[in-house]
């Protein structure tokens, strides 16, 4: 062989999206370096069957030779349009550091293990010799699969194929207490959380960036896209070709807009900087300080980390969130020398945040021992078996096949893709979806997800609780909706919580149902949330603000006095509990206010898909601190006045309630239970 022979790695990226913290780019440099290897191909290949690839067409054509990237029970796009646009700001960061180290990222669209058989071809039909394909594997049926279809192509062809094991968790698998077996993984977080007593401890050393690469492979050692793809040049044609499928919306009715004056709470762009960047933010503000404190919120940027996003595609990965933390914690660096903890060693927020991070190690370890039973309509318990899209997914038998498993409503075949046929579980699941039901907090959560592909863990729990359990409907049909819409999708950690929220994961307390208003008042008690993404209830007057004294506001300006009155008379600002009971549920407001609002014969206001009955009663006292708020059922525990029909948290502060004891009060027009909701006279 001759000395200018090119001899080529590809490494094919996944969800390891960054130069950083990466063995695979070491490795790489140390082989060249040793001559093993001359060249390195950094190579994504847009899965046609999880992303949607007919906007990359080229313009005389508009046949795709791939079947539309739609999800399998409600045949929702697989991946929406703000993933799709965070995944292509992430791939371009990629690109552009690795441009800067004379190397760069070739994108390329279909499957992957025909993108680099083409390539394999290619080279050796240039008398070039490729030593090596690599990947980084990932949990997931589809993902074993195309590592499975990668590896054959290689081998078929003789080239090495290696399998790198995925480094962005937080505790290494081998330092975990499993015996490098998942079956061995305890089926309660808590149990697995004890076994690694501090977590702090454990994860490993996060790498740094390679100081040189191996050079990329000249243009005539790589195939160009075989037709009828073309692929982007630029970071904005990338991503109008990833979104030209919803340049006409989702499919679906009354699709929300975006209310004036609400802000993202995820308006980060993707990549390994942008991640970075806004890591070193939560350090510096002192939110990782305050995380347990603020982590329930469901309003602005920094009540939680926002770091999922860039976990789930690894432009980050947890241990570089833990090292971070870590220096932090010890002082030994500048960052965040001004905020509260800084070298204080570990406090409530850090402990919160790693907290959380091995929830994210859990999930991923549940997929690996339950394999396809993430996606069976009974979970992980598995009452029933059958699988994902199997022919006994969509028998009509599948929830009835056990006395004891809930009767989950389905949707007729094809789903919400365009043409399909509608039923009654459509038509709420529909409303679900656009933020329609009639239930304030679950209507909030649903419009900011479409339009932004973020929601608090907190309006989650609410939003799949109250799909499953009120509605009754194929928790996979929220799964698959979220897998569309979230911008940190993650195969493990969506399915896995939907599992838990649902009943049939990992959750102890299978039969908790959140009960939505009374969430609302732990959470959102001056109804700010739900008027932020429900712009129709913002006429709702809920904050009571006594007169300000006139010399408060007087033109000379306010003296220290008028000062102290003004901030007396704001700190008395009490909360109209009935119009708050407007805000959370619109069907309890007078047909006056009603009419004033514009919202008189409006279907989720009049019809909405689950009433609640939460009663007003008692002496309306004003007080700053509960704002008249009284919260009704047992775990409640704020005195009289609202009464829930039922027994509130079991403890802890979740909010639900026991399954069989919680429920809500029938009213007119709608049922009340999951089971009888019906809209529109059904
Ligand atoms: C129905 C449902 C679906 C979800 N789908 C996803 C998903 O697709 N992708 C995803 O990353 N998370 C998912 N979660 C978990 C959680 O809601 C998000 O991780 C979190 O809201 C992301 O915001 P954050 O980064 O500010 O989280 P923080 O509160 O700041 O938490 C820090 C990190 O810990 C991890 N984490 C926190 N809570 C969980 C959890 N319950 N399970 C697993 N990891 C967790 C995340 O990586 C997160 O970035 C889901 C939860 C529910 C109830």
């Amino acid at each position: 062989m001759s000395a200018r022979t090119p001899r080529i790695l590809i490494y094919l990226l996944r969800k390891d999206l960054r130069l950083s913290d990466n063995n695979i780019w070491h490795e790489t440099a140390k082989l060249h370096a040793e001559g093993t290897l001359t060249h390195l191909l950094p190579l994504y290949v847009f899965n046609a069957v999880q992303v949607e690839t007919s906007g990359f067409l080229a313009p005389d054509t508009n046949e795709s030779p791939f079947p539309e990237a739609r999800s399998k029970v409600g045949g929702f796009w697989r991946c929406g349009p703000h993933r799709t646009k965070f995944l292509a700001e992430s791939l371009w960061d990629v690109k552009t550091g690795l441009e800067q180290k004379q190397s760069d990222l070739l994108l390329r669209v279909g499957h992957s293990a025909d993108v680099v058989s083409g390539i394999l071809d290619h080279v050796l039909e240039g008398a070039g010799e490729v030593v090596g394909v690599w990947m980084v594997e990932e949990e997931g049926t589809e993902e074993k699969e195309e590592e499975a279809a990668v590896r054959e192509v290689a081998e078929a062809k003789e080239v090495e194929f290696k399998l790198w094991k995925d480094e962005k968790y937080f505790i290494d698998d081998d330092d975990l207490p499993l015996n490098h077996d998942a079956s061995n993984l305890d089926n309660v977080y808590t149990n697995f959380r004890k076994d690694i007593e501090r977590a702090r401890k454990y994860p490993r050393q996060a790498l740094p960036a390679p100081d040189t690469l191996p050079p990329f492979p000249s243009e005539h050692s790589v195939p160009a896209q075989p037709g009828p793809f073309v692929i982007p040049t630029t970071l904005e044609s990338l991503i109008s070709a990833l979104n030209e499928p919803f340049s006409e919306g989702l499919g679906l009715a009354n699709q929300p807009q975006m209310p004036p004056e609400t802000t993202s709470a995820h308006p980060f762009s993707g990549g390994e900087t942008a991640g970075r960047e806004r890591l070193n933010h939560l350090i510096r503000s002192g939110a990782m300080t305050r995380y347990k404190e603020t982590r329930n919120g469901l309003l602005g940027t920094d009540y939680s980390t926002k770091l999922s996003a860039f976990l789930a595609l690894g432009c980050l990965t947890a241990r570089q969130v833990h090292a971070a933390l870590t220096v932090f914690e010890e002082g030994i660096d500048d960052i965040g020398a001004d905020a509260e903890g800084f070298g204080g060693g570990e406090n409530e927020g850090t402990a919160a945040v790693r907290v959380e991070l091995l929830w994210r190690d859990y999930m991923r370890l549940c997929v690996r021992k339950f394999g396809a039973r993430l996606f069976d309509l009974e979970g992980f318990q598995g009452k029933i078996g059958g699988g994902y899209g199997g022919a006994s997914a969509s028998t009509a038998e599948e929830g009835a096949a056990s006395s004891s498993a809930p009767k989950w409503k389905r949707i007729p075949p094809g789903g919400m893709a365009p043409g399909g046929a509608r039923n009654n579980a459509t038509r709420a699941l529909e409303a679900f979806c656009v933020g329609q039901t009639g239930q304030g907090l679950i209507d909030a959560a649903a419009r900011e997800l479409v339009l932004t592909g973020y929601v608090s863990n907190r309006a989650r729990q609410n939003a799949a609780s109250f799909l499953a359990k009120h509605l009754g409907l194929d928790w996979r049909l929220g799964a698959e909706w979220y897998e569309c819409m979230l911008v940190d999708y993650d195969l493990a950690s969506n399915w896995g919580n939907w599992q838990y929220v649902a009943g049939v994961g990992t959750d102890p307390r299978a039969g908790r149902v959140f009960n939505p208003v009374k969430q609302a008042l732990d959470y959102d008690g001056r109804g700010e949330y739900i008027r932020a993404w429900v712009p129709e209830l913002r006429g709702i007057q809920v904050v009571m603000t006594p007169a300000i004294p006139a010399a408060a506001v007087g033109a000379a300006g306010p003296s220290k006095e008028d000062e102290g009155a003004a901030a007396a008379a704001a700190a008395a600002t009490t909360v109209h509990q009935e119009r708050l009971m407007w805000v959370y549920q619109a069907w309890r407001m007078p047909e006056r206010e009603k009419r004033r609002l514009g919202l008189k014969g409006v279907d989720w206001v009049e019809k909405p898909l689950v009433k609640i009955q939460f009663s007003v009663e008692g002496p309306k006292k004003p007080s700053p601190k509960q704002h008249y708020l009284h919260r009704g059922g047992r775990g409640g525990g704020a005195g009289p006045g609202f009464r829930g029909r039922g027994r509130g948290s079991p403890g802890g502060g979740s909010g639900a309630s026991s399954s069989g004891s919680w429920r809500s009060a029938g009213g007119s027009g709608a049922g009340s239970s999951a089971g009888s909701w019906r809209r529109g006279g059904g």
